[in-house]
């Protein structure tokens, strides 16, 4: 049964429709159980012999995962591939210098290619004009908008969008997103007093509200009444376009996880209580990046099916992965952070109050425990590919290194955000 997203304020997306088919899925990807790996029917894809590869940044990738990042080989496979795109290569693309931003000494992470030059240009001249439609932001703002660069930042995660339409299911969300926390929670108005209603009627954007006729027409109503709402609702309006109803309902449930841990964070600010750094871990496993790799599948135009993500070893993959990706922020985001009114929690800060050691050995060892987890992702995610060998998860786990990888490029890079603390 169709889902039934967050009617009636559905308006028609004809364009957006034709454009992803039934849920824009299920092209070139058989659904593959693997409950038990001896009742898989596809075999895992051969191997070319590799050429050796040099060592990236501060340690090996996993050989596993290497292997699983070069993707399959063989007949059947060009849907598995990452940056394989159903659009033709662009004809002249402008020369695209390296972006600027350094890496932060000792951090493990992958580099990626420039993300497509035309492709960034295209997803920031659309995203853009999806902000004047759902009357997102004040013209003072813009600038702000404009430096976020997400067109540069979707590309760079999504290597094997089949197309824009699909990178803007996530370009959409990823701006809503980050509307709802800094109007929310953040700095352009936020505050923990009142978050938890707030951020409850604007989670009925993303899973709508099934009530009486008497209060039925409030509800929709409530929806274009502030940026964060009318902004979850039109991105998730759109993300319906593109996703089965089980990808729909993952995306909710994370959505929720995100609230959650929104909420504890609101919740310590207000009593002024410092967590002990697992407590700080536990808080940002929720507070965290998850529902952006989550649809990679959507994104991708393919799905993984229900009973694969949920196998408690996607699950694990699907965390530490979401991990890694949010100690990223605070690592890349710590100076703006401590320059930002008030105690703002990161895990370097928490640390140092914790484990009563100086901020730059707080801040090291956070660099070390972000190793740790990219670490423990990617031996999580080879050793479920090695077991699970089935094509939408080899392509789903790739899907998720990708937007790590291109997550690590987007805060490294961004410089108009981030800057590194003086530390080397
Ligand atoms: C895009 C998305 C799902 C975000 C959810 C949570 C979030 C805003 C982050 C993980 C980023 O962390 P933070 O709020 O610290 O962001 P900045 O450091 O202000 O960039
Ligand atoms: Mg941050």
């Amino acid at each position: 049964m169709p889902d039934p997203g967050p009617s009636p304020v559905r308006s028609s997306l004809p364009a957006a429709a034709a454009a992803f088919g039934t849920y824009g899925h299920g092209r070139g990807v058989e659904a593959v159980g693997c409950i038990r790996p001896e009742q898989l029917a596809v075999p895992a894809p051969a191997e070319p012999p590799a050429p050796a590869e040099p060592p990236g940044p501060a340690g090996l990738p996993h050989p596993a995962l290497k292997r699983l990042l070069r993707g399959p080989s063989g007949l059947g496979t060009v849907g598995l591939h990452l940056a394989r795109h159903e659009e033709p290569p662009p004809a002249a693309p402008e020369p695209a210098g390296p972006a600027a931003g350094r890496p932060i000494p000792g951090l493990y992470y992958h580099p990626v290619p420039e993300p497509d030059p035309v492709r960034v240009e295209e997803v920031s001249r659309r995203i853009k004009e999806w902000a004047d439609e759902v009357d997102l932001y004040p013209p003072e703002w813009e600038d702000q908008f404009d430096g976020f660069s997400v067109g540069r930042y979707m590309v760079a995660c999504h290597p094997d969008a089949p197309s824009t339409d699909h990178l803007m299911l996530a370009t959409r969300l990823m701006v809503a997103e980050n509307v709802v926390d800094d109007c929310y929670c953040e700095d352009h108005g936020g505050s923990p007093v009142g978050l938890g209603g707030r951020l409850l009627l604007a989670h009925t954007a993303l899973d709508p509200l099934h009530t009486t006729a008497e209060y039925q027409p409030e509800w929709t109503e409530s929806l274009r009444s502030d940026a964060p709402r009318r902004a979850y609702r039109s991105a998730m309006e759109h993300l319906l376009q593109g996703a089965s109803p089980s990808q729909a309902d993952r995306f909710r449930h994370d959505m929720a996880r995100l609230h959650m841990g929104y909420l504890a964070e609101a919740a310590w600010a207000e009593t002024e209580y410092v967590p002990q750094v697992w407590e700080y871990l536990a808080m940002r496993q929720f507070n965290n990046f998850r529902p952006c790799p989550t649809i990679t599948d959507t994104v991708g135009g393919y799905e993984l099916p229900a009973d694969l993500h949920a196998q408690p070893a996607m699950q694990r993959v699907i965390a530490l992965a979401g991990n890694a990706t949010t100690i990223v922020n605070d690592l890349y985001s710590y100076t703006k952070e401590l320059a930002s009114p008030g105690r703002h929690l990161n895990l370097p800060v928490v640390i140092a109050e914790r484990e009563g050691v100086s901020v730059k050995e707080a801040y090291l060892k956070a660099v070390e425990v972000h190793n740790d987890l990219m670490h423990a992702f990617e031996a999580a995610a080879a050793d479920l590919a090695a077991t699970c060998p089935a094509p939408n998860v080899a392509r789903f786990l790739r899907g998720v290194a990708a937007w790590v990888d291109g997550n690590h490029y987007w805060h490294m890079t961004n410089t108009y955000r981030y800057s590194l603390p003086d530390f080397w």
